[in-house]
């Protein structure tokens, strides 16, 4: 499976020069590198201009799902849609998207953990669910950005099949560090590709810090990216290699749920 994923240089609060720079960046890469998927990052339309989402969010998917449709349709390509924030019944969320090449939604997502050191609380809503899905045959999951620090959610996501996993973020440079080895142990203790798309630039004073990786079940950096700036991180990923390395070290059938104790 080819990926090709994005790390771009979020334009806050204008989400129609954005969806005119993913058309383009779209557009280039499928005639360059023809991916079999490509990846967008976190609120990738309006960056984290939280206060001004109520005006400029997207109102029951629209118009970015449809854009995306046509985008996949057109290019004869899968789309991890990044995530967009998305008004419903009056509340916005941060809403994830994947969708296949004849443009039909595979998988919508609403991020379960909000984060407090950003206060989004005040400007969004929690989604409840998070289930794996299947791409081009291949069982994955989609988390966004702070999910990543609770390695619960990445594990049932694991158990219940997922070889590939799926990060979009918006991670900031003050910790990076942790952004770099989070997705490093999820690789490792769920024995699954990880994929990650960050953005880069900065927002009201918040720098963000790239990096975006694709790291093999091993614990491998295959490719990451840099640092500041734009860049396209293109890899060939060979998934057939996840149930070889599970039948290594069987982790999965090594597990004793009865001990564990946390819900
Ligand atoms: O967990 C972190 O440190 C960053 C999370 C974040 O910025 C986000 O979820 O948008």
């Amino acid at each position: 499976m080819k990926i090709s994923s994005y790390q771009m240089d979020i334009i806050p609060g204008n989400p129609k020069k954005n969806r005119e720079k993913v058309k383009e960046w779209v557009d280039n890469i499928c005639k360059e590198e023809s991916p079999d998927v490509i990846v967008l990052p976190e609120m990738w339309t309006t960056g984290y201009t939280l206060p001004e989402l109520k005006e400029i969010a997207d109102r029951d998917g629209e118009p970015t799902t449809r854009f995306l449709q046509n985008l996949a349709r057109e290019n004869e390509i899968n789309i991890i849609g990044g995530s967009f924030a998305n008004i419903k019944d009056d509340e916005v969320y941060n809403s994830a998207i994947a969708i296949n090449r004849k443009g039909e939604i595979l998988y919508r997502y609403d991020k379960v953990h909000l984060v407090p050191m950003l206060d989004e609380h005040l400007y969004l809503k929690a989604g409840t669910h998070n289930h794996i899905f299947e791409i081009e045959g291949i069982k994955a999951g989609l988390i966004i950005c702070y999910d990543l620090r609770f390695p619960e959610l990445s594990r049932q996501l694991a158990v219940d099949g997922a070889e590939i996993l799926f990060i979009v973020a918006e991670w900031p440079e003050a910790r990076k560090y942790h952004w770099k080895h989070l997705q490093i142990a999820r690789a490792i203790e769920n024995q699954v590709f990880v994929v990650s798309t960050n953005c880069v630039g900065q927002y009201n004073g918040v720098q963000y810090c790239g990096n975006s990786m694709m790291i093999d079940p091993l614990g491998e950096i295959i490719s990451c990216g840099n640092e500041e700036n734009e860049e396209t991180i293109t890899k060939e990923l060979d998934l057939h290699s996840v149930p070889v390395i599970r039948e290594k070290v069987p982790v999965f059938k090594s597990r004793v749920p009865s001990v564990y104790k946390i819900n």
